[in-house]
């Protein structure tokens, strides 16, 4: 029998041993890089919630009348979805106002706008972002880039507490105050030259 064949058997049948010594070191990275990614995930929807890109979505018009939340709302109304109140609602998030990207490992929620409807980062429904994947897949490569190739900190004269976090208003909401931050390279120096 040849030997894959013979280890797909051995690891089907829960052969534990033939199973331990062959994928243990294997599985010990995997692992590793699942978690990372899972934390870093985390982190982008953190982030997301608390500073959605599309605060307010796009416009809808009402289709038909109905109720939500005991208001009654007309047929060919326009309605905008807030969700930047709905990522802070504190009926909704405990903390609401604290960076906690523990949450979401606690609570799985996906960015799909189908079950987790007090977290809707890309909107939901036919009018979704369908750049979201995407979208997405950009910032956690963005992100891990920037804390792979340095080590960031504040300027002294800003503690971490005074860092101000404001959003100025928009279709899109930018930062009030631009971000300084000092980046410090951390690999070495051949990998920054772009040459
Ligand atoms: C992190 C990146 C992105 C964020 C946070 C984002 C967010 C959003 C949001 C919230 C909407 C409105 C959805 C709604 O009203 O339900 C939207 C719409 C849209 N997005 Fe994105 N987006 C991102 C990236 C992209 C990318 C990469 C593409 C294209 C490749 C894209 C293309 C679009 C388009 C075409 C719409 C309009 C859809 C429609 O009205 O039918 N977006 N986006």
């Amino acid at each position: 029998m040849p030997e894959l064949l013979k280890k797909a058997r051995d690891f089907q049948q829960g052969n534990r041993r033939a199973r331990e010594s062959d994928w243990k070191g294997k599985m010990g990275r995997r692992k590793r890089y699942y978690e990372i990614t899972i934390y870093m995930e985390a982190i982008a929807k953190e982030t997301m919630r608390l500073h959605p890109a599309v605060p307010m979505l796009v416009p809808r018009l009402c289709k038909e009348s109905c109720e939500v939340g005991g208001y009654n709302i007309e047929k060919d109304s326009r309605v905008v979805v807030n969700v930047l109140a709905i990522g802070r609602d504190p009926t909704v998030w405990e903390n609401p106002n604290e960076f906690d990207p523990g949450r979401f490992i606690i609570k799985n929620m996906d960015i799909k706008g189908l079950h987790n409807f007090e977290f809707l980062p890309f909107g939901s429904g036919r009018r979704m972002c369908p750049g979201y994947s995407l979208g997405f897949q950009v910032i956690l490569s963005t992100l891990a880039n920037l804390l792979h190739g340095f080590s960031w900190k504040l300027p002294d004269n800003i503690k971490n507490e005074d860092l101000n976090m404001d959003e100025a208003n928009g279709l899109t909401i930018p930062r009030k105050f631009p971000l300084i931050a000092l980046a410090t390279p951390r690999l070495p120096i051949h990998v920054y030259n772009l040459e």
